[in-house]
């Protein structure tokens, strides 16, 4: 139990569903001088509310060391190869489907964790297949590919096949305090706080200069982590005479030479992939393919995103080679790829290359 409205009705639904129901709230962070900006507190105190309204008990457990370990260094190895991570991505299968379902299972002697992630699951053939949450604008699939079909058989998400307004609803006529909860947002161990400030404090940031496209330098960055390819604000350009007011949009971070390059329009080819290659690859239940082998899916490759056909070809042990039918913009390196049959999560890796026309040209 996060504090948080989707776990606050999990908990209510399985109780009323016959299930004898305990709840785990867990800390991954440790609040340094800057805790004005960590809810955790807060967000304790309303799992406490919530769970003695529903007559629960509620356990707590640190994983602040492995959330450091496991999350938090993989994070900033990432931003300082150039890349952007997703710690929620990371969390998902270090923590929350492993320390915390070991945890659960092993000391508490749970049979399942649920969760208020908004997917669902189905069994077909004697394994669980993930399924998208029901209501298309919070499924959370994206961030669950990781999983393998025996977490999903041990997990429960009570509210996968709900929509959020249901949600909000059972929880306000149950008198749960958490029914008018904001959504949480972001990266959690960042909060509200400036995603610069923070990151600033772990990670040497190198100023360097701005280019567009022909080489010409227009303007200057703070650190190229600060950057991500087809981000628009927050870009310091100015001086170049007969630009028009088209935005510049960042379309590839040279590493070597500590240089941003930005292209102007939201149509810039230098924002557009025709396909990538990824590694990492989990599959929630599907059989791994052979070297040379391809097959057709949906992807993603960003949260929030319409699905894309594709081609998926397995390039050898570690790789795979993903070509949409349809060129994709802005598509990011450390983001992760994930597939789906229809509403089956198939499973995902994480964005290595890009694969560009311009690229090959150069
Ligand atoms: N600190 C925590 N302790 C225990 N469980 C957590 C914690 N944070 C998240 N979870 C679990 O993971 C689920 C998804 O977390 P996420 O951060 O995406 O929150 P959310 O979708 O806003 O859900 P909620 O409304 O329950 O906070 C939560 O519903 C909860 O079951």
């Amino acid at each position: 139990m996060s504090g948080g409205v989707d776990s606050s009705v999990s908990a209510y639904l399985l109780k009323q569903q016959g299930y004898q129901v305990e709840g785990l709230f867990m800390k991954n962070w440790e609040e340094d001088d800057d805790d004005e900006y960590c809810a955790a507190a807060e967000d304790l105190q309303d799992a406490q509310a919530v769970c003695e309204k529903l007559g629960i008990e509620l356990h707590t457990i640190n994983f602040a060391a492995e959330y450091w370990d496991n999350v938090f260094e993989y994070f900033l190895e990432e931003y300082k190869a150039g890349r952007t991570p997703n710690p929620d991505i990371m969390c998902n299968k270090e923590i929350k489907f492993k320390a915390f379902l070991e945890f659960a299972c092993e000391d508490l002697g749970a049979d399942y964790i649920a969760t208020g992630h908004y997917v669902q699951r189905r069994e077909h053939d004697g394994k669980f297949q993930m399924i998208r949450g029901l209501d298309n604008n919070k499924d959370q699939s994206y961030f669950l590919y990781t999983l393998s079909h025996q977490q999903v058989a041990h997990t429960l998400f009570p509210v996968g096949h709900l929509e959020k307004p249901e949600v909000r609803e059972i929880a306000e006529r149950e008198g749960l305090i958490t029914h008018d909860k904001k959504d949480s947002t972001g990266i959690c161990f960042i909060g509200e706080r400036k995603f610069k400030d923070f990151l600033g404090r772990y990670l040497p940031a190198q100023p360097g200069v701005i280019e567009n496209c022909e080489g010409q330098a227009i303007g200057e960055h703070d650190g190229l982590m600060y950057h991500t390819l087809g981000q628009r604000k927050g870009l310091r350009i100015g001086g170049l005479k007969d630009a028009g007011d088209e935005p510049w949009y960042v379309v590839e971070k040279d590493m070597k030479r500590n240089v941003l390059i930005v292209g102007q329009g939201h149509n810039h080819p230098r924002l557009f992939s025709k396909g990538l290659i990824a590694n990492q690859l989990h599959w929630v239940d599907r059989e791994q393919i052979e070297v040379g082998k391809s097959f057709r899916c949906t992807v993603k490759t960003r949260y929030r995103q319409h699905d894309v056909a594709c081609l998926v070809t397995r390039v050898n042990n570690d790789e795979y080679e993903i070509m949409f039918d349809e060129q994709q913009s802005s598509v990011t390196p450390g983001q992760s790829v994930v597939f789906y049959q229809d509403d089956v999560c198939l499973g995902g890796g994480i964005i290595d290359i890009l694969i560009r026309d311009f690229d090959a040209v150069e």
